[in-house]
């Protein structure tokens, strides 16, 4: 008998339901004979108005699992809800609620107009007619748009296609966002006016934001919860403060008093992961991380080495290291803390 399949709960109260809730979903894919798992078996709920990160490495299944939500690509199996509907009953569920940038700026009209984009995609949202230039012209001030509105995009900056690409995005007004590398490609400056305006969009506008990226800064700065997958499963489902703290490690850079030959170094790589060396003269610096109750073994292993510590400055760990940490520990088949809360 087949087994009852999962059901879509109408949110008893709006204000706090999740507004996506997926269920035992997988996504295979056929590949010269061999079945691909690309999605194995994924559960998660996510909160209206929070912002979540997913992160992976590559191949991890965020993009399958980005299209399978949005109703892009059918699922083998499992259920996917949208503010309580179940998207495999209504596929049109996501196009009411969900507004999506993917793939960088390809999903605005090169040959339009800034302005022109903006009030095409004004016209997919809800906002009544009259409202739309008001809200155009917000968009456009807050994208720092303003002066390239009568510009047809193919003549922007790629950073600029991609705010355009974004404003076209949040111009929808829906309750979700969903953002696939949105800082794939742009220069520092681009990427932390990019981060900032993200900030903005999920604080003023109580927007949910869900985004992928492979960069950690953006996912910091700009979520409040991470699910990192590994193997088409989630393997961390955590706030970015949890995560944090659960995989804390401190940074040390150390300098010691003499220049390291090839054979320490490598002794050092594999004891304490110790990397970036930079020789000098009379001296190696290099950065080691370990947990805070491992201090005093990196202590003693340099002094086995017959090293000593010139100078050491430590600086607190990034969800980049939490984030290596877990997917470090996946591959080695041990059960991570994070696995454990969901
Ligand atoms: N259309 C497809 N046909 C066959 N295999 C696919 C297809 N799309 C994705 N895959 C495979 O599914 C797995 C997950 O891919 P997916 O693109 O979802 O990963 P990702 O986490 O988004 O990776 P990246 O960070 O590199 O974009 C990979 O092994 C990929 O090769």
């Amino acid at each position: 008998m087949a087994s009852p399949q999962p059901t879509c709960n109408s949110p008893s109260d709006p204000s706090t339901a999740s507004v996506v809730s997926v269920t035992d979903l997988v996504k295979t894919y056929r590949r010269d004979g061999e079945e691909i798992r690309a999605v194995d078996g994924v559960n998660f709920d996510i909160e209206r108005g929070s912002t979540v990160g997913f992160l992976g490495p590559n191949g991890a299944g965020k993009t399958t699992l980005i299209k399978s939500i949005l109703s892009l690509i059918v699922p083998t199996s499992g259920r996917i809800c949208i503010a309580g509907t179940d998207v495999h009953a209504d596929v049109s569920a996501p196009h009411k609620r969900v507004s999506a940038m993917l793939e960088g700026a390809r999903n605005v009209y090169w040959r339009l107009t800034v302005r022109e984009n903006l009030e095409f995609f004004s016209v997919l949202g809800r906002r009544a007619d009259a409202l739309r230039d008001d809200r155009i012209n917000e968009l456009l001030e807050r994208f720092g748009l303003t002066d390239e509105a009568d510009t047809v995009v193919r003549e922007l900056s790629r950073g600029e296609k991609q705010k355009v690409s974004l404003a076209c995005t949040a111009v929808q007004d829906t309750d979700i966002v969903f953002l696939d590398e949105p800082t794939l490609g742009l220069d520092v400056e681009s990427t932390r006016t990019l981060r900032e305006t993200l900030c903005e969009l999920a604080e003023d506008d109580h927007t949910t934001v869900v985004l992928s990226s492979h960069d950690m800064d953006v996912v910091q700065a700009v979520c409040d919860r991470a699910i990192i997958m590994n193997d088409g499963r989630i393997v961390a489902n955590d706030t970015i403060d949890n995560l944090l703290e659960l995989f804390s490690t401190q940074i040390y850079e150390i300098a010691v008093d003499e220049c390291l030959d090839h054979d320490t170094r490598h002794r050092l790589a594999s004891t304490v992961d110790a990397r970036a060396f930079e020789k000098q003269p009379d001296a190696t610096t290099f950065t080691v991380s370990v947990a805070h109750d491992e201090f005093y073994s990196l202590v003693d292993t340099l002094r086995s080495e017959g090293l000593t510590i010139e100078s050491l400055e430590s600086s607190d760990s990034s969800l980049e290291d939490a984030f290596l940490h877990v997917i470090k520990e996946n591959k080695l088949g041990q059960e991570t803390p994070a696995q454990e809360v969901r």
